[in-house]
């Protein structure tokens, strides 16, 4: 299924690409009958820390967690921290659900759909960290807007970083490489923490392989990690 909604690069009500695969087994679907609307974010309202975890901790976001296995070992290394992850690709979600299973993790919340709606529900400055793991490339230039670094998500993601708070983003995609660059470079809100190639050659610590990632290398693709700064003031260039 495809699920498409126009818009240009700064529009925020973006969902793109298949949302369901292939046939659900029976302990997947039970997953997503049973685990999946404990662990849903609320439809609507403010998403905060306390209000999905009983009370304030520090607030980590992935946005198109895939199957999910980023999201996982990131809150299984942080149990005190809380980890708000959207996909909406059903067999992904089933995927992640399986991982909260295994690892008993009681820090993990699900949206199934699209990342921006819940993110946009969250408190300005809220947020300790907001992943974004090899988005989907949409390489064609014609398809430039349907990426999700643009304008109106990573003014979004800003927004809703705090202080001191840090953006990650992984590709494997030249294409999407040269974008990130351009959309982040001198961005007023951000500083790129690299300071020689390798920083953003070799994956950081605590920054495990995605499913997604280890396809890409096994095609022999190279593949970039960025980490991102939340400034303290926009206009702060220093
Ligand atoms: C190429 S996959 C990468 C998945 C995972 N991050 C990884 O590295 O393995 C991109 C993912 O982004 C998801 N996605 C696309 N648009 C999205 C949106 N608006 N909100 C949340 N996820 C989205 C897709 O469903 C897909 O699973």
């Amino acid at each position: 299924m495809t699920a498409f909604k126009s818009g240009d690069p700064t529009t925020l009500n973006r969902l793109y690409g298949r949302q369901s695969g292939h046939k659900l087994r029976a302990g997947q679907q039970e997953l997503v009958d049973t685990l999946l609307p404990a662990l849903s974010v609320p439809e609507e309202g403010p998403v905060t820390a306390a209000d999905l975890f009983g009370y304030d901790r520090p607030l980590h976001f992935e946005i198109g967690f895939g199957s999910g296995e980023h999201m996982a070992f990131r809150a299984d290394m942080l149990p005190d921290h809380g980890f708000i992850g959207c996909e909406p690709f059903l067999n992904g979600v089933v995927g992640a659900l399986g991982h909260v299973r295994d690892k008993a993790l009681g820090n993990v919340r699900i949206h199934m759909g699209n990342a921006l709606e819940v993110l946009s529900r969250i408190p300005d400055g809220a947020l300790s960290f907001v992943y974004l793991l090899h988005p989907d490339p949409w390489p064609k230039a014609r398809h430039a807007k349907r990426r999700m670094m643009n304008k109106g998500p990573v003014e979004m993601i800003a927004a809703k970083l705090k202080p001191g708070g840090e953006f990650r983003f992984g590709t494997d995609h030249p294409v999407y490489l040269r974008w990130a660059l351009m959309v982040m470079n001198g961005h007023p809100a951000f500083d790129w923490l690299a300071s020689d190639p390798k920083d953003f050659l070799v994956r950081p610590g605590g920054w495990p392989e995605t499913r997604y990632e280890a396809k890409a290398r096994r095609k022999g693709h190279e593949v970039w990690y960025f980490r991102y700064r939340r400034r303290a003031c926009e206009t702060d260039e220093s």
